[in-house]
C-alpha cells in the first residue's frame, strides 16, 4: 500500500490503473470518468468553519447506498447503556482481557467487540466510550462502520495507531489471536494538540501521518458482503453483492489515516520535576470548553530521565479527569507489577492514584542518574473530562477484574520525622 502524508490535508488520489479517474474543475461531472459515481463523505456539518470543515469526494463503481435493507444483528457486546451497574470510585485494574481460541470459536474484530466504559450521549453527539476487542479470525466479506463516532484503535503488537473516522467503512484482518483497545468519541474529531510554547514543531509530527492512496476492487460476492453499521450504539448488518472497496479516485480532507507510535517526538523536563503527562499527547478530540477535552490519547513513550532531586515517577494524584490506561508492550513506570500488557486500569474524577508502594520505595531512593525510562515499552492513557462509568461486562462478565488492586498500596507507611526536615533544605 502506498501512502500519502499529513494530517488533515486537502489530498488527491487516483488508482494508477485508471488515470485520469478524478473529474476535472468539478465534483459533479454530469457523467463522471469511467462512468463511476460520485459521492460525497461529510465528516462536518457543510457549514463548518473551513478550520474545522470535513469531507471527500469519492469516485466509486457504484454508490455506497446499493444495499438490501440493515437488520438488527445480535453480535458482540457493545452497549452505550451506561447505567448497567451502579456507580463504583474504586481504583480500578483488569487483568489482561482473554482472548478466545481459534480452536474453540472463531470471532472476528466485530464480534470480539465489548464496551468496557462510557459516559455521554450519542444521540446528542457528545461522550465516549472505550471498547476491548478480542478475536481470531479476519473479517471475511465484512465490512464496518460507525455511524456514532471515531474510532481509534490500537492493536498489542504493533505501536500503530489507526483513527477510523465516523462513516469510514474497514475490514480488519487478523494473522493470529488479537487483543486491542478501541477509544471512540462521539460527534468530534480528533485534532493534533496545539503546542503553545513549544513551538511550530514536536510531539506527533503532521508528516508522520499516513493516509493510503486509492485503490478499488471490482468484485462481485454472489454469496453476499455484509456492512455493518453501528448506529445510536446498536449494531445492525446489510447485504449487497459487491465488495464496498470500490473507490477508484477520491479528493478532499477526511480520510482515513495511521500514525506510528514510534514517531513521537518525545519533551520532557531537562531540569527537575515530573512534568504534567499532557506533554505527551499525541490526539485529541476537544469539546466545546477551551482546554477540555473529551478525550486525550497520551502515551508514555521510551525516552530519557534525566530530572535532578525529582522524584521521577509519576506523582500522586487526584483528578477531575478520568484516566483509563492500557498497556501495549513492557512495564509501566508506576507499577512494576499486576499491570500487565492487553489489561487496563480505570482512576475515576477524584478516585487516588500514583505509584505502588514499592515504586515510590525505590525512587526515593534512586540516584539520579540519566536514566532510559521505559525502553521496550509502550503505555498510554485516554483521558476524558467525563466521568466514565463501567459496563456489566467490564465489572464481571469479562472476568478479568483484579479484585486485589487496591493492595498496592497498602504498604505506603508514613516516612514523617517532625524533628528533622530531612532531606534536603531549599536549594
Ligand atoms: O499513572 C497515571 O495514573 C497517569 C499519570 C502519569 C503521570 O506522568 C502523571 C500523573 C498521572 O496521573
Ligand atoms: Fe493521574
Amino acid at each position: 500500500i502506498q501512502y500519502l502524508s499529513g494530517f488533515g490535508n486537502e489530498c488527491t488520489s487516483e488508482d494508477p490503473r485508471c488515470p485520469g479517474s478524478l473529474p476535472e474543475g468539478q465534483n459533479n461531472p454530469q457523467v463522471c470518468p469511467y462512468n463511476l459515481y460520485a459521492e460525497q463523505l461529510s465528516g462536518s456539518a457543510f457549514t463548518c468553519p473551513r478550520s474545522t470543515n470535513k469531507r471527500s469526494w469519492l469516485y466509486r463503481i457504484l454508490p455506497s447506498v446499493s444495499h438490501k435493507p440493515f437488520e438488527s444483528i445480535d453480535e458482540g457486546h457493545v452497549t452505550h447503556n451506561w447505567d448497567e451497574v451502579d456507580p463504583d470510585p474504586n481504583q480500578l485494574r483488569w487483568k489482561p482481557f482473554e482472548i478466545p481460541k481459534a480452536s474453540q470459536k472463531k470471532v472476528d474484530f466485530v464480534s470480539g467487540l465489548h464496551t468496557l466504559c462510557g459516559a455521554g450521549d450519542i444521540k446528542s453527539n457528545n461522550g465516549l466510550a472505550i471498547h476491548i476487542f478480542l478475536c481470531n479470525t479476519s473479517m471475511e466479506n465484512r465490512c464496518f462502520y460507525n455511524s456514532d463516532g471515531d474510532f481509534l484503535i490500537g492493536e498489542g503488537h504493533t505501536s500503530v495507531y489507526f483513527p477510523f473516522q465516523r462513516g469510514m467503512r474497514f475490514s480488519i484482518d487478523v494473522f493470529e489471536e488479537t487483543r486491542g483497545y478501541i477509544l471512540e468519541v462521539y460527534g468530534v474529531h480528533f485534532e493534533l494538540p496545539d503546542l503553545g510554547p513549544i513551538g511550530a514543531n514536536g510531539l506527533a509530527n503532521p508528516r508522520d501521518f499516513l493516509i493510503p492512496v486509492a485503490w478499488y476492487e471490482d468484485r462481485k460476492v454472489p454469496s453476499g458482503y455484509t456492512v455493518i453499521n453501528k448506529y445510536q450504539g446498536k449494531l445492525f448488518a446489510a447485504k449487497q453483492d459487491v465488495s464496498p472497496f470500490n473507490v477508484v479516485a477520491w479528493h478532499g480532507n477526511y480520510t482515513p489515516y495511521k500514525y506510528n507510535l514510534k514517531n513521537f517526538m518525545v519533551i520532557n523536563s531537562v531540569a527537575f520535576d515530573h512534568a504534567d503527562p499532557s506533554i505527551f499527547t499525541v490526539l485529541t478530540a476537544k469539546s466545546v470548553r477551551p482546554g477540555v477535552a473529551i478525550a486525550d490519547f497520551v502515551i508514555f513513550p521510551p525516552r530519557w530521565g534525566v530530572a535532578d532531586k525529582t522524584f521521577r515517577p509519576p506523582y500522586y494524584h487526584r483528578n477531575c479527569m478520568s484516566e483509563f490506561m492500557g498497556l501495549i508492550q513492557g512495564h509501566y513506570e508506576a507499577k512494576q507489577g499486576g499491570f500487565l500488557p492487553g489489561g487496563g486500569s480505570l482512576h475515576s474524577t477524584m478516585t487516588p492514584h500514583g505509584p505502588d508502594a514499592d515504586c515510590f520505595e525505590k525512587a526515593s531512593k534512586a540516584k539520579l542518574a540519566p536514566e532510559r525510562i521505559a525502553d521496550g515499552t509502550m503505555a498510554f492513557m485516554f483521558e476524558s473530562s467525563l466521568s466514565l462509568a463501567v459496563t456489566k461486562w467490564g465489572l464481571k462478565a469479562s472476568r478479568c477484574l483484579d479484585e486485589n488492586y487496591h493492595k498496592c498500596w497498602e504498604p505506603l507507611k508514613s516516612h514523617f520525622t517532625p524533628n528533622s526536615r530531612n532531606p534536603a533544605g531549599p536549594n
